[in-house]
């Protein structure tokens, strides 16, 4: 059976390699706290303003301050900032965190999508931080539509490893 890696590779279309080339430098250090904020600020108003309310409605009982904070929090620990994440909230646990929501294939694009046009706007990030952003974001929006789908299927048969994954 293909792993969650591998899944995550060919669903992508990203090279293991590039998917971690976030790690080559300290991008928290070259961006700095205020640039993940406005990155994940930009996001997070095209995701709850999008036309397409399918996916607007995946985030509907959400409340958009918080999930700003979520995500740039996990983003600086991520990329080279402190555990704010973590401090606050525990293990990362993204696909346990995301197994309630529809996390299909499609909606890993239209995700994508948002990231990208947030990416665009975002004068503040150099092109080959964007680069390596990008690639991790692709495949880790994979790596969660494998997971989630993973989790859902082992429902109810107790799939003692499922939250070692991430
Ligand atoms: C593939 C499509 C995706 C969908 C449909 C999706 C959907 C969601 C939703 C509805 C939330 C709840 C918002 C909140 O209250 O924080 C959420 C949270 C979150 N997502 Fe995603 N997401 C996707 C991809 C990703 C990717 C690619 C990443 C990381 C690179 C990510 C990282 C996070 C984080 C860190 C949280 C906060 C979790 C928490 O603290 O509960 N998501 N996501």
């Amino acid at each position: 059976m293909a792993s969650l890696e591998q899944k995550a590779s060919e669903w992508s279309g990203v090279d293991p390699k590039d998917a971690v080339a976030v790690d080559e430098i300290n991008l928290f250090q070259k961006l700095g706290l205020q640039t993940f904020i406005n990155l994940s600020t930009n996001f997070y108003n095209r995701v709850y303003d999008d036309e397409e309310e399918w996916f607007r409605s995946i985030f509907s009982n959400s409340n958009k301050e918080e999930a700003i904070r979520n995500q740039y929090e996990f983003f600086v620990q991520r990329m080279g900032g402190p555990n704010l994440y973590s401090q606050r909230k525990g293990h990362t646990a993204l696909i346990g965190r995301h197994r309630t929501f529809p996390v299909t294939h499609k909606a890993a694009e239209r995700w994508l999508h948002h990231m990208q046009q947030a990416l665009d706007s975002a004068a503040d990030i150099d092109e080959d931080s964007k680069t390596k952003m990008i690639n991790f974001f692709r495949h880790t929006a994979f790596f969660l539509v494998a997971g989630v789908e993973l989790k859902n299927q082992n429902k109810g048969t107790g799939c003692k490893n499922c939250s070692h994954h991430h």
